[in-house]
């Protein structure tokens, strides 16, 4: 079932609430009736106001069938993040409406099990379309199915044509695909967990692969949008934006612009993500089979205008995390890859493409296409071209979410950790780690979706590698060098050159993260004791950093400096730290 179809889905007449012997041993009067809001269509839901966020989400699943693990619940403009909290806890009473958004993944095992005992999995997105899987199957099935041309994929006797996308394919869960390559191989698929299992049967082999899919880019059409500054005349646009001409991107992120570029120019659509509360796109090559990069357009955001995922909008400007404001996830983005600074050293002097923590090159950028959401028409669009973050689209086979964390590298782990202590990101659930493979095959941990990074406070740091047993173990001396190496002025000065002109509530955020980052490490303590101190245990409960901040206001006279303030900060963070561990 994709996001359209639960959009379409009639309200449930009968209530999904309790029955009259489930509310037993309860007061009636705690019971509330709720509306849950799904794309637009409402269903009444009764809970009572002790109930955990997550059987909340659990009695959704029973009675929608959505997994818990695949909703965001939204109530007032805050994400009801904390699933061990009480629906009173988020101040929800009778009468309220919970957004429900669902995170519907994108990628579809596909397991291809050949006749000579081969046996192949791969993820495959949903959006993209039978002439992709055609490339893959190619490629994963050397030996057996070598080439794309000699491949014929039907489904319930209908061949399917090379534009078909998958997910609409997949609608129907019981169909049955064949592939019928012309030296009689055939595959047969069935659902499995909902996704599917292809069984190859091939007569003949041969050693020959396919290159399509991964070969070279046409750079013969180089992108044009950066030096011209031309106005948008056709029916899509992508340029950077720069603020400091000074700024040099770096050739890396060029590639990126101009392959996305490339792609719009020869007619490639974007795609919008299945996942995620705002307006996500993957941005394909000139081929059409290839994601290339990611672009979140800022009015798109949560609680923004042009949110496609039916969240209303914010009525204080506040984010979906506190401390943050709607419209600035992209500034935080990019200001993330900005910061991931390379261990060799700033990006500028060892003109590394990827950082420490590996988040994927990331650039501003104008971006105009009749696909974007567009509430107001694409008439009213081509005056108003989008601004957003694109960032390099990153080969995956799912993210943490989907895999137990047993098997996550202890340095993968302790990369991300570093970085999330450092811009106290607000939103590292596994959902937002991808999984993927480095150079040597090895596993490799990517982080994305950093539009919460940097808040103004505290409040919402959530690190979901906390509970990962690789997080209790130390820092190794690589990365303790590395986070010696961090300065705060230094990195505030960096994304003011590159044109965001920090507010000082999250320049106070970054500088005393990094202070707890460093004099952590000093005192030898693991990635768990650090970001212990950055995260409440409960929504009611202020975390260590908190305590921290709140002491060092209430130790100041009115009017006094920042450093003074910092100053106070560092004394009471000693303190604390010297107790903990005594
Ligand atoms: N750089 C990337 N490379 C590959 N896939 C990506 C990348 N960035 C995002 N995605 C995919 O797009 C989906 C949606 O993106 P993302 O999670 O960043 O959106 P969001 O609306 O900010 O999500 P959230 O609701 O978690 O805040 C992700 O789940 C992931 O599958």
């Amino acid at each position: 079932m994709s996001v359209a179809d639960i959009a379409l889905s009639p309200v449930r007449r009968q209530s999904p609430g309790y029955c009259s012997g489930r509310i037993t041993g309860h007061s009636k009067n705690e019971s509330i009736l709720l509306y849950l809001s799904v794309s637009g269509s409402f269903m009444p839901i009764r809970v009572l106001e002790t109930d955990s966020i997550e059987s909340v989400k659990l009695r959704i699943q029973t009675y929608k069938g959505f997994v818990v693990k695949k909703q965001k619940l939204v109530y007032g403009g805050r994400e009801l993040a904390r699933n061990d909290s009480l629906v009173k806890d988020y101040g929800v009473t009778g009468g309220n409406v919970l957004h429900l958004v669902l995170k519907l993944s994108d990628l579809l095992l596909i397991t291809v099990k050949t006749s000579c005992g081969k046996e192949f999995e791969f993820h495959v997105d949903r959006h993209q379309n039978v002439a992709y899987l055609k490339q893959r199957i190619a490629k994963k099935g050397q030996g057996v199915v070598d080439d794309v041309d000699g491949q014929d994929l039907f489904c319930q006797g209908e061949k399917l044509d090379d534009q078909r996308l998958i997910d609409d394919i997949r609608k129907d869960n019981d169909a049955v695909i064949h592939l019928l390559v012309q030296k009689s191989a055939k595959v047969r698929a069935k659902p499995v967990n909902k996704d599917f299992e292809l069984s190859v049967v091939a007569a003949s082999t041969n050693d020959e692969r396919s290159d399509i899919l991964e070969g070279g880019q046409d750079r013969s059409n180089d992108f044009q949008g950066a030096t011209t500054n031309e106005p948008p005349v056709r029916d899509f646009w992508l340029e950077p934006v720069i603020v400091n001409p000074k700024v040099k991107l770096s050739s890396a992120v060029w590639d990126m612009l101009n392959t996305t570029f490339d792609g719009l120019k020869k007619g490639s659509q974007p795609v919008r993500s299945s996942e995620g509360t705002g307006g996500t796109y993957f941005m394909q090559d000139q081929s059409g089979s290839k994601f290339i990069s990611v672009f979140k357009p800022m009015d798109e955001e949560p609680m923004a205008v042009n949110n496609p995922r039916g969240l209303p909008v914010s009525s204080n400007g506040e984010g979906l995390k506190s401390g943050t404001r709607v419209g600035e996830g992209a500034l935080r983005e990019v200001a993330a890859y900005i910061l991931d600074h390379p261990k060799s050293g700033p990006r500028s002097l060892s003109g590394e493409v990827m950082g420490f923590a590996g988040v994927p090159p990331t650039a501003m950028i104008r971006c105009l296409h009749q696909v974007f959401n567009h509430p107001d028409g694409y008439e009213y669009a081509l005056k108003n071209v989008k601004i957003g973050s694109l960032q390099m689209f990153m080969n995956n086979s799912g993210n943490c979410e989907d895999i137990g964390p047993g098997a996550f590298p202890v340095e993968e782990v302790h990369k991300i950790s570093v970085f999330d202590i450092r811009m106290a990101n607000a939103d590292r659930h596994a959902g937002n780690i991808l999984v993927g493979k480095g150079d040597e095959g090895q596993t490799v941990l990517i982080p994305i979706d950093h539009g919460y990074c940097l808040p103004e406070n505290f409040e919402d740091c959530t690190f979901d590698w906390l509970y990962w047993p690789q997080a209790r173990q130390p820092y190794s001396r690589e990365t303790i060098d590395y986070i010696k190496s961090l300065d705060a002025e230094q990195d505030i000065a960096l994304l003011q050159f590159h044109g965001w002109n920090v507010p000082l509530e999250c320049a106070r955020t970054l500088r005393i993260s990094t202070m707890l980052l460093k004099k952590g490490v000093e005192k030898g303590l693991t990635p768990f004791a650090i970001g212990s101190i950055m995260c409440r245990v409960n929504i009611n409960k202020e975390s260590m950093i908190e305590e921290i901040v709140r002491e060092a206001y209430d130790s100041l006279l009115p009017g006094m400096s920042e450093a003074a303030f910092l100053e106070a900060v560092s004394d009471i963070m000693d303190s604390r730290l010297d107790k903990l561990t005594k």
